[in-house]
């Protein structure tokens, strides 16, 4: 979809600006207008599945993606860009900056090992002093400790190691760069000292390779390579997916923001660091130079494309069963860890259904349950950002699961908290436009945000289905 008339003359005056959304599952790009943030256009492209990838495809992807958006017909008016994208992913490469391995991913749970035994030898106390976050599987350090002892050929020859929004700034400015946000999902980055712990890459990895800059959140990584378009534009530091979701929300603290993607993520604003010895909290850092507590789970959105493969219908009739069925599923109790899980850092756990029985066993109680799954996964992240006094007044539900109209209606009472859908906006992108802006003009701009639907909690159902979920998950797993 490229410029559509009616939208030229809505910014032929105004500059723009480009963010990109590099996730799990495709690359989204989209131009907007730098004073109102309306969308000019937009493109997008798949990535392929699985939990390790070639590099390089993430950059086919953003070739494609940028193609479909127009943005090399949209010249000098483009004042800048700036890369958000999938948390975590290890990406080492050679000399000549060409990857010695697929990336593993976030999801990628190969690495448990490693994150437990660093776990063991630190404890969780000083790894939390240090990085602010507990090392399971997903984590770039856990990855590394992996490759130094799986694959030690691959490791003599890393000589940089970047995440995958790190990566595409390279192909974009020409040089690596990244940001806070993102490298305090490495664990191997203070996020309160704002500075890399190269001490546990050394003592983990065996050796300490070149890492990218860390930008400040306005600071430009460079101008944008001519390949790509006008090298008038500057290139953002860019930032972790989640980050660059609460900037294009202009999150605020009291705001917790819900997305329903590949993963599942609970994260909110603060201020200050939130610190979590069990680990269920991940203490990030955001794109503006504060605190993004964060819950991530491995199933999220997939679990409903899941069930609906599963009783072989497509989204929108998974939906209008899900819709149909009691409050509760008739009982069904569905874990959803059909890909292991991060939190509860279940790596090698699979999915399991509790309370079957002939009468409930019916598609539409089937795929209540799968609905159920995602936001009982998700709601225990609230309970615990409130036990550490982060004031949790509204939930904001993002993410391709959001269009679930299902899910949205069940939310709020599962959730027990009021619940607002924003408008339908790749709000990850929108966020690195907004960073865009910022490294382009030295103004972070407000461009506001229009809330498309509202709910509230609405019966103790919700209360009786997250007790169903907490007894299951504690009968198969202790916890
Ligand atoms: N109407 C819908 N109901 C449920 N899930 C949906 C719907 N539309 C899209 N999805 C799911 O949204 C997911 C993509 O969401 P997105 O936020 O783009 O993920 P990511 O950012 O991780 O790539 C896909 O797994 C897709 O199945
Ligand atoms: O690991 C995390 C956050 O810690 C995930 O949020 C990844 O960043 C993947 O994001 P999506 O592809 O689901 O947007």
């Amino acid at each position: 979809m490229n410029i559509s008339d009616e939208n030229r003359t809505l910014s032929a005056a105004g500059r723009l600006v480009v963010g990109v959304d590099s996730s799990t599952q495709s690359c989204k790009v989209v131009a907007v207008d730098l004073e109102t943030g309306a969308q000019v256009s937009a493109g997008s492209a798949s990535h392929p599945d699985g939990t390790s990838i070639n590099p390089h495809l993430w950059t086919s992807a953003l070739e494609e993606a940028w193609r479909a958006a127009g943005i090399a017909a949209l010249g000098e008016r483009v004042a800048g860009v700036a890369v958000a994208a999938q948390q975590h992913g290890m990406v080492g490469v050679n000399g000549d900056n060409e990857p010695v391995h697929d990336a593993l991913l976030w999801n990628d749970v190969r690495s448990a090992e490693e994150a437990g035994r660093m776990v063991a030898e630190l404890g969780a106390e000083a790894w939390v002093d240090a990085v602010n976050i507990l090392p399971v599987a997903s984590f770039t350090l856990t990855k590394l400790a992996w490759l130094a002892r799986w694959q030690p050929d691959a490791a003599a020859r890393l000589d940089t190691v970047g995440l995958p929004h790190d990566w595409l700034n390279l192909q974009l400015s020409g040089s690596w760069s990244t940001d806070r946000s993102d490298a305090s999902g490495t664990a191997y980055f203070d996020p309160v000292a704002n500075t890399y712990r190269v001490e546990l890459l050394e003592k983990f990895f065996g050796a300490v390779p070149s890492l990218p800059q860390v930008l400040a959140p306005n600071e430009s990584a460079g101008q944008l390579l001519p390949r790509w378009g006008s090298s008038a534009a500057v290139v953002g530091a860019g930032m972790g997916d989640n980050a660059g979701a609460a900037l294009g929300l202009e999150l605020a603290p009291g705001e917790v923001a819900v997305s329903i993607g590949t993963s599942g993520t609970v994260f909110t604003i603060s201020e200050t660091a939130v610190r979590d010895v069990s680990g269920q909290l991940a203490g990030f850092a955001d794109a503006t130079g504060r605190h993004l507590p964060l819950l991530a789970t491995i199933n999220a959105a997939r679990v409903m494309a899941a069930g609906a493969a599963m009783l072989n219908v497509d989204l929108a009739e998974f939906d209008r069963l899900a819709l149909a069925a009691a409050p509760d599923a008739g009982g069904l109790t569905l874990l959803p860890y059909l890909d292991g899980e991060r939190t509860p850092n279940l790596p090698d756990a699979t999915g399991s259904m509790l309370g079957l029985t002939r009468a409930n066993m019916t598609p539409n109680n089937m795929a209540r349950a799968s609905v159920l799954a995602v936001l009982n996964s998700l709601a225990d992240a609230l309970d615990s950002l409130g036990s550490f006094g982060v004031p949790v007044e509204r939930v904001l539900l993002i993410g391709g699961g959001a269009k679930s109209r299902a899910l949205r209606e069940a939310a709020a009472t599962v959730f027990g908290v009021p619940v607002d859908v924003p408008e339908q906006r790749e709000y990850v992108a929108l966020g690195a436009a907004r960073q865009a802006a910022w490294a382009a003009t030295g103004e972070l701009p407000v461009w506001g945000r229009r809330i498309e639907e509202s709910f509230i909690p609405d019966g103790a159902w919700g209360s009786l289905v997250r007790g169903r979920y907490v007894a299951a998950r504690k009968a198969i797993y202790g916890r």
